[in-house]
């Protein structure tokens, strides 16, 4: 094993702080502030183009120490070692995890079996900006000898969610080409894509890491059809680009090696936004400004990789989820960005955290005995506060919120940006202070209102918000953003000694419609339970 496996729960850590969490659980986040004039200036941290405010948590600076020797304890240093040195730490799969490689400097060395991957990293990424720099200027056209003005994006899971998140986050940088991304295998998703896209104007970007996904290949199948149908076979090579670590397949698919865009298997398919799986980005917002979005990322990998635990943000992040996660017993997070550009940041992060962390093997293969990945869950505010907030303020559940806001609007409208940003800090501070029996009681006097309402107007408040306040959204500012998640994730995959590059629980469903497929195009029904039978018969029928 690339670093030694542990029990997390076998820790002293965690003994002290199951102790210690006996003394804080019925604190209040009022009390704490107020015993503390310092909390707020010293549960922050600085980093540039961001401020990080962890001091609306329910956790003192004892709580974070006790933290720190819990990450110390379970290895995290030798860990991140191992994971930036090229180590096989994706066992289950015999892979490196090595995307932090992908946004590294030119001239870094990153080494995997005795072979600096950068200078192939920067080949691709040359291959990838000549060919944005001719579609973007109109060198390179269609077939027809028309410009490209709509960029179709074949791709699921990593292949989409990462692209499409990337892609509406930075719309306001966009330099005209319309994007469009298929994912679903329902083929009213394409179908409602292809309207009214002309196939002479169109590039249509094919992208699954191992060009095998069911999803993907019947989507470019029919897109291949549709556009066949509209224009010719031959035009589909100046049409038809594909991104993927299996050529063999691409190329059997009909697609030519020019028009190939390798990836590698050190890049996990939920990592890969920032390797040629962002190519639809690029061409989104030019090859410039992708290179901005992983020059944030670096930012941040350098931060998380040098940054001793105490001050480093991702691993705070990552120990405040294990604090709710594995002592408060709260089951899910919320992540809610005050800008609607990032309205697909939650689902990106669903398949990011989830998929990483959602396992219950621990990395010696026996069954873990503890909680591990959290639920996550959000959406943009202020809608959000008119949907599910109710629940955050007066609910039973106690869901840890992410907020995360900017301190000015792309396009300057300063009026409702302070509408919008006084909501942000008027949630955090009502979620933290809540309002007493009394205040309501007084507040209905005042107003000549029933008493009886009071119990229904309290809100108990000490409900925890982490703050990311951000200068400006931008590439660079959304790169280290990501990052910072990506590596939140790994941190509690090493405490809870879960292997996080792997996914081996999507594999059953997928081969299970397989067979399924075939009995639907077929007369008969293989074995199944009574429901799923006459669920199928009734489908047939
Ligand atoms: O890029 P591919 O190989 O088509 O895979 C798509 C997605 O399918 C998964 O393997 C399973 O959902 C993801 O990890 C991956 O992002």
């Amino acid at each position: 094993m690339s670093f030694p496996s542990h029990n997390p729960t076998e820790t002293k850590a965690w003994a002290a702080l199951e102790a210690h969490y006996q003394e804080i659980k019925h604190k209040h986040l009022t009390e704490l502030f107020q015993n503390d004039p310092n909390r707020a200036s010293e549960l922050k941290k600085e980093f540039p183009g961001f401020l990080f405010d962890y001091s609306k948590n329910r956790m003192t600076k004892k709580t974070v120490e006790l933290l720190v020797q819990l990450a110390k304890e379970t290895g995290l240093d030798q860990a991140k070692q191992a994971y930036f040195g090229g180590e096989k730490i994706n066992e289950t799969e015999g892979r490196a995890v090595l995307h932090t490689a992908l946004r590294s400097p030119a001239n870094a060395a990153v080494e995997l079996d005795g072979k600096n991957v950068v200078p192939e990293v920067q080949e691709v990424k040359a291959k990838m900006k000549s060919f944005c720099d001719a579609v973007l200027s109109g060198n390179k056209k269609g077939s027809s000898g028309k410009a490209f003005t709509d960029v179709v994006n074949i791709g699921i899971g990593g292949s989409d969610l990462g692209p499409v998140m990337i892609t509406e986050a930075l719309a306001y940088y966009q330099k005209g080409l319309r994007l469009h991304f298929v994912s679903n295998v329902d083929g009213d998703h394409l179908q409602e894509s292809l309207k009214g896209l002309d196939p002479e104007t169109t590039l249509f970007v094919v992208v699954s890491k191992s060009f095998t996904t069911q999803e993907t290949l019947a989507n470019a199948q029919s897109a291949r059809k549709w556009f066949v149908e509209k224009l010719s076979t031959e035009a589909v090579g100046d049409h038809f680009i594909a991104v993927s670590t299996n050529i063999p397949q691409v190329e059997a698919f009909g697609i030519e090696a020019q028009n190939i865009f390798p990836m590698w298997d050190w890049v996990g398919g939920r990592f890969s936004l920032w390797s040629t799986v962002g190519l639809s980005v690029a061409l989104a917002i030019g090859f410039d400004g992708f290179e901005e979005l992983l020059a944030g990322a670096a930012a941040m990998d350098q931060h998380f990789k040098e940054s001793p635990s105490e001050e480093n943000i991702p691993v705070l992040m990552g120990l405040i989820g294990i604090w709710y996660n594995n002592f408060f017993g709260a089951e899910s997070v919320g992540v809610i960005p005050y800008t609607q550009y990032l309205h697909r940041l939650p689902a990106y992060l669903q398949q990011a955290i989830m998929e990483s962390n959602g396992k219950s093997t621990d990395r010696n293969g026996n069954p873990v005995d503890y909680q591990t990945g959290e639920i996550v869950w959000g959406e943009p505010g202020t809608n959000s506060q008119h949907a599910f907030f109710q629940l955050i303020h007066q609910g039973t559940k106690l869901i840890p919120c992410d907020f995360i806001g900017y301190k000015k609007s792309l396009y300057g409208e300063k009026e409702h940006h302070d509408k919008l940003m006084a909501n942000f800090f008027a949630q955090t501070e009502a979620l933290m202070n809540g309002r007493s029996l009394e205040e309501v009681q007084e507040e209905l006097k005042n107003q000549g209102q029933g008493a009886h309402l009071a119990p229904f107007k309290v809100f108990a408040g000490n409900k925890p918000t982490t703050t990311l306040l951000f200068d400006q959204l931008n590439p660079h500012s959304l790169g280290m953003l990501v990052a910072l998640y990506e590596h939140r994730i790994f941190v509690q995959g090493v405490i809870w000694n879960i292997f996080s590059y792997d996914q081996w629980g999507v594999e059953l469903g997928k081969i299970l419609a397989k067979t399924i497929l075939s009995d639907i195009q077929s007369d008969s029904l293989t074995s199944h339970d009574s429901s799923t039978t006459q669920l199928l018969q009734r489908y047939k029928n």
